[in-house]
C-alpha cells in the first residue's frame, strides 16, 4: 500500500505514531506534565507578590483571576506565608525537574527505537526488492536515503516534539496570562498571530528548500558512489578532473540551498524577539494610553508573557527546525513506496529437494522491446555441467539470472523436477545457489567471514575453510598472510588481485555447498596458470555439483556435458565440445579463433 507524507501537523504525527506508538504519546504526555508543572510553579509567584513591600499595589486588581490561587492555600487550610509559599515552589520546581529528567532521557530512548525501527524496516525493504525493481531505482537516492535523510528525519522527529513541548508551555503562560489580565492578554496573543504571517512565509520557502535537499543529497550521493566505483578508470584516464566538475557543480547547489535555509534562520532568529517586544511595547501603550489602566495593574501580565513569548521563541525555533528537515520524510516514504512496489512475492512453501533436473521450457524475456531470449529449453540434469556460449550481448547473464530466479521470464516456465520454480519459496531456492560473477564480490571483513559468510570459528567450520581454501589454490597465499585467515579484505585490508578475488568468490560458493554452482565468466580475471588450476579443481567438482558455466574462453568448458551455443537470444547448436565442432560452424569459427 502506497503511503504519502499528509503535509499537516496530523498527518506528520500520524507518521511518527506509525513507527514509534505509544511510545511517541507517553512523550508527550510527560511533556505535558512538565510544562503543566513549570505553569504551577510560576503561579506560585503570584502569591509571592503579596509579600513585596507595597503590597497594596499589588493586591486583588493586580492578580485579576488568579487571586484564587491564594483562596486555594486557605481552602487546603496552608497558611499563606513565606515559607509554605517558597517551599511549594521549591517542591514545584523539583518534580517538574524530576519529570524532565524522565522525559529527556524517554526522548532518547525514542530517539534509538526510532532510528533502529526506520533502518531495520529500510534494510528489510531492501532484501525484499526484487532485482528487477532494483535495477529500476537509483543508487545514490537508496544510499542517501539509508544514510543522511534517515538522520534528518530523527532530527525532524526532535523538532516535532520540541515544538509541541514549547507550544504546550505556550498554552500553559497565555491561560495563566489570560486569567490575569484578558484584554492585556487578547492584545498580546492578537499581536502575535500577525507576527506568525510573516513567519509562515519563511517557513514555506524553508519547507521548499528542504525538498530540494532532499532530492540534492540523491544526486550527490550517486556521484559519490560512481566516484568511488569508478575511481581506477577516472584516475587512469584523467577524467577525475572532468567528473570533479560534475561534483563541485552538484555540491555548489547543495551548498546554496543550505545557504538560503541558513540566511532564512539568521532571519528568524533575530527578527523573533525584537518584533515580539515591539508587539508587546505596542499593547502596553494601548492599554495604558487608551484603557486607561496603570503600569501595577499589568506587571502580572507581562511577567507571564515573558514566559510566553520564550516558550513562543522556542516553539518557532523547533518548528523552523522541523521544516528544514521534512523533506526527508518524503524522501523515506517515496523511497519505500518503490521498494514496496517491487517488493518480491514469496510463497511459503519451500522448494523440495532437488533430484532430477531443472528445465527451461520455452523461455521468453524482453527488456523493455529488446527481445533479449526466444523461446529457450534447456535441461540440466542434476550434477551435470552446462556450459552458455556466444558472443556479447548474446543474453548469457540474462539467461543465468532466469536461472537464479532473479528475473521472471515473460513466457515459459523453469521446473524443478517437473514444478514450477514460481510455486515455491524463492530463497528457499536460492540458498542452493553459488554465484560467482564476472565482478568478484569481496566484503569489507577478514578472510575468514568472506569465505564462511560470518559462520562461527570453531573446529569444523575452520577445517571446511581450510579445505575449500586448497581446492581454490589460496593455500599458500594464505599462509603467507601475517593474520592469516583473521586478514581484513575489502576496502581497507590488504590489495588483493583480479584472480585471488575472484578465487575468494568461488571458495565462499564451495563453502556454501551449494546444489547449482554458476560461474558467470568466473575466470576470466585469472591467468592462464591459475585458470588451468580452477579449471582442475572445477573439473573435480563435475559429477558433485549442478553447474552452469558461462564462458567466452572455450578452454574452460571443454568437458562440459552440453555446450549451448546462443545467437542472439536463441539456441542454435547444442552438444558436448566435440559434437558441436562437427556441427556448429560458427563454433568451429570461435574454436580457430582463440587458438586452441
Ligand atoms: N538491465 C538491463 N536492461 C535493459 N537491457 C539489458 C539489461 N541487461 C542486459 N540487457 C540487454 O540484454 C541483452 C543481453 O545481455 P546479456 O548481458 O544477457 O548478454 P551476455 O551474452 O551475457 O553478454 P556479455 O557476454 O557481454 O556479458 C543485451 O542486448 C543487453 O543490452
Amino acid at each position: 500500500m502506497n503511503r504519502e507524507i499528509d503535509h499537516t501537523i496530523l498527518g506528520y504525527f500520524k507518521f511518527f505514531y506509525r513507527i514509534l506508538g505509544n511510545k511517541l504519546l507517553f512523550t508527550m504526555l510527560l511533556g505535558l506534565g512538565v510544562s503543566f508543572l513549570d505553569g504551577i510553579g510560576l503561579a506560585m509567584f503570584i502569591p509571592l507578590l503579596q509579600f513585596i513591600d507595597n503590597a497594596a499595589a499589588v493586591s486583588k486588581e493586580s492578580m485579576g483571576g488568579l487571586h484564587y490561587i491564594i483562596n486555594l492555600f486557605q481552602w487546603f487550610n496552608v497558611p499563606v506565608n513565606i515559607y509554605s509559599v517558597l517551599g511549594l515552589m521549591v517542591i514545584t520546581f523539583s518534580v517538574k525537574g524530576l519529570l524532565n529528567y524522565f522525559q529527556l532521557m524517554q526522548q532518547v530512548n525514542l530517539r534509538q527505537l526510532f532510528m533502529v525501527k526506520l533502518r531495520n524496516e529500510q534494510t528489510l525493504d531492501l532484501q525484499e526488492l526484487k532485482y528487477s525493481g532494483f535495477l529500476n531505482l537509483d543508487a545514490g537516492k537508496i544510499q542517501n536515503t539509508l544514510t543522511t535523510e534517515v538522520s534528518r528525519v530523527l532530527q525532524a522527529v526532535i523538532s516535532f516534539m520540541g515544538s509541541f513541548k514549547g507550544l504546550v508551555m505556550l498554552l500553559s503562560y497565555l491561560i495563566l496570562a489570560f486569567l490575569s489580565n484578558w484584554q492585556f492578554a487578547m492584545l498580546v496573543v492578537l499581536g502575535g498571530g500577525l507576527s506568525n504571517l510573516v513567519f509562515r512565509k519563511i517557513f514555506n520557502s524553508v519547507k521548499q528548500s528542504s525538498v530540494q535537499l532532499s532530492f540534492k543529497g540523491h544526486v550527490f550521493n550517486a556521484y559519490i558512489i560512481q566516484a568511488v566505483h569508478s575511481f581506477k578508470y577516472l584516475k587512469a584516464t584523467n577524467y577525475f578532473r572532468i567528473f570533479s566538475l560534475k561534483l563541485n557543480d552538484i555540491i555548489k547547489q547543495m551548498e546554496q540551498v543550505n545557504r538560503k535555509i541558513g540566511y532564512n534562520q539568521s532571519i528568524t532568529a533575530s527578527v523573533r524577539e525584537p518584533l515580539i517586544i515591539l508587539i508587546v511595547a505596542i499593547v502596553i501603550i494601548l492599554q495604558i494610553k487608551l484603557l486607561g489602566s496603570n503600569l501595577g495593574s499589568i506587571i502580572l501580565s507581562i511577567l507571564l508573557f515573558y514566559r510566553a513569548l520564550v516558550s513562543l521563541i522556542s516553539v518557532q525555533a523547533s518548528w523552523q527546525s522541523f521544516m528544514q528537515n521534512v523533506g526527508s520524510l518524503n524522501s523515506l516514504e517515496d523511497l519505500r513506496n518503490q521498494m514496496q512496489e517491487n517488493k518480491e512475492v514469496q510463497i511459503e512453501a519451500a522448494l523440495p529437494d532437488f533430484k532430477k533436473e531443472i528445465s527451461l521450457s520455452k523461455l521468453d524475456f524482453w527488456y523493455g522491446n529488446n527481445h533479449v531470449l526466444k523461446n529457450i529449453n534447456i535441461d540440466i540434469e542434476k550434477n551435470q555441467t552446462i556450459a552458455l556460449v556466444g558472443e556479447s550481448g548474446s543474453g548469457k547473464t540474462t539467461l543465468a539470472n532466469l536461472i537464479t530466479g532473479l528475473i521472471k521470464p515473460v513466457n515459459g516456465d523453469i521446473l524443478i523436477d517437473g514444478k514450477s520454480l514460481f510455486d515455491f519459496n524463492l530463497d528457499s531456492y536460492r540458498s542452493r545457489i553459488g554465484y560467482i560473477s564476472q565482478e568478484a564480490v569481496i566484503f569489507t571483513d577478514t578472510l575468514f567471514n568472506n569465505i564462511t559468510f560470518w559462520a562461527e570459528k570453531n573446529d569444523r567450520n575452520l577445517q571446511r575453510f581450510w579445505e575449500v581454501i586448497a581446492q581454490t589454490s589460496l593455500t599458500s597465499f594464505i599462509e603467507e598472510l601475517e593474520n592469516k585467515e583473521d586478514t581484513q579484505l575489502g576496502d581497507n585490508g590488504i590489495l588483493i588481485s583480479g584472480g585471488q578475488k575472484q578465487r575468494i568468490s568461488i571458495a565462499r560458493e564451495l563453502y556454501k555447498n551449494a546444489d547449482i554452482l554458476i560461474f558467470d565468466e568466473a575466470t576470466s580475471a585469472l591467468d592462464s596458470e591459475t585458470e588451468r588450476y580452477i579449471q582442475d579443481n572445477i573439473e573435480k567438482l563435475h559429477g558433485k555439483y549442478t553447474m552452469v558455466i558461462i564462458a567466452h574462453r572455450l578452454s574452460t568448458i571443454k568437458n562440459a556435458d552440453t555446450i549451448y551455443l546462443l545467437e542472439n537470444g536463441e539456441v542454435t547448436a547444442k552438444g558436448n565440445f566435440n559434437e558441436m565442432l562437427d556441427s556448429s560452424v560458427r563454433f568451429q569459427r570461435m574454436v580457430a579463433l582463440q587458438d586452441f
